[in-house]
């Protein structure tokens, strides 16, 4: 608790600027507090990052470095934003937003399975912000319901994605140098799709579709309790169990968006792009009120966000408050 929390290892710069509290979040890497800045009483949640964890110190701090270079470098509406950083001789510090929402997780366990137009909404912004990830060359890699955080206690809210303490950078120039050598004693893969961009991004696919069944049906799709064989087996045969008691009120059209991400061939699982697709996302009000969400300072904006025909012939207008990032959802 507060009165007895040791914060004499914390960096003095840390304290000086910011009181932390409770914990609010556990992960592999360390915890995560609430604080307060001092001056103005602003939460935040504070990320700590040991550098000396059970996988190995050089792990620990490596996976640390390109979390805190990933957390510079994005900026989506879906994405946490990162307030400061600070570090120690054993741990990192990072200074993020504080999602009053609080996890997915915790929201899903309490409302025993989200509505589908809840989880409609929240399924399309995750699957934006991985989309702007992937377009920067990043891999999450750990997308889990602990990861995806709520703006507020409200269903209808912003949701983002954290933690980019597993994800990868593409390196396409460690590629190319590969290339550079005498190919002789490459293995088959480093020049077949499966090594770059195609293989590696579709990780990210399976998890969405982890999360989507979470979401909708209120339990995971591969579990030990289920049968008799092991979580690994059950996900290397892809073989998940839609329960009927849960699933029933559910439309044909999320469950297939659910069966066509939980393919265990990475080539033949839909991508992010098709998923966008889908005719489960066609929904004109699920869309305007994401992007009301994600792009509110659009809302109602000068007469250049208003309308604006498009370069082309013209013939798809953009409307009202659907500016966004330049990309038109037909
Ligand atoms: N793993 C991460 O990289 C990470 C990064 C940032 C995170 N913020 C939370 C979090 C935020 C709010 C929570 O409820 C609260 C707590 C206090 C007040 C409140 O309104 C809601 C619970 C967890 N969990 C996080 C995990």
């Amino acid at each position: 608790d507060l009165m007895s929390d040791d914060q004499s290892s914390l960096p003095r710069d840390l304290q000086e600027k910011y009181l932390l509290t409770r914990r609010i979040g556990i992960g592999v890497c360390g915890e995560v507090r609430l604080a307060f800045e001092r001056s103005t009483c602003r939460k935040f949640a504070v990320k700590i990052i040991n550098k000396k964890n059970f996988q190995s110190e050089g792990t620990a701090t490596r996976n640390a470095k390109t979390e805190i270079e990933i957390l510079q470098r994005v900026d989506h509406p879906c994405l946490i934003k990162t307030e400061d950083f600070y570090q120690t001789e054993e741990s990192f510090y990072i200074v993020l937003e504080l999602m009053e929402g609080g996890e997915l997780f915790h929201r899903v366990k309490s409302k025993q399975q989200l509505n589908e137009s809840v989880a409609k909404l929240y399924f399309y912004q995750m699957l934006r912000a991985v989309q702007y990830l992937h377009s920067n060359g990043i891999i999450h890699r750990d997308l889990k319901p602990e990861n995806i955080l709520l703006s507020s206690q409200d269903d209808v809210c912003l949701i983002k994605v954290t933690d980019f303490n597993q994800s990868r950078i593409l390196e396409e120039a460690v590629l190319m140098r590969t290339l550079c050598g005498t190919p002789s004693y490459l293995a088959p893969e480093v020049f077949t799709h499966a090594s770059t961009t195609g293989y590696g991004l579709a990780v990210d696919a399976w998890s969405l579709g982890v999360l989507l069944f979470v979401c909708l049906g209120g339990y995971p799709p591969f579990h030990e309790s289920f049968g008799h064989q092991s979580v690994t087996d059950q996900i290397i045969r892809g073989e998940f169990t839609m329960v009927q008691s849960k699933w029933k009120s559910v439309s044909d059209q999320a469950k297939d968006v659910v069966r066509k991400l939980l393919v265990v061939d990475p080539m033949k699982r839909m991508s992010i792009e098709e998923a966008l697709q889908h005719p489960w996302l066609q929904d004109q009000k699920m869309l305007e009120t994401a992007h009301r969400l994600m792009y509110p300072s659009a809302e109602g904006g000068g007469a250049a966000a208003a309308m604006e025909v498009e370069s082309t012939s013209g013939r798809n207008l953009r409307k009202r408050g659907r500016e966004g990032d330049g990309e038109e959802q037909h």
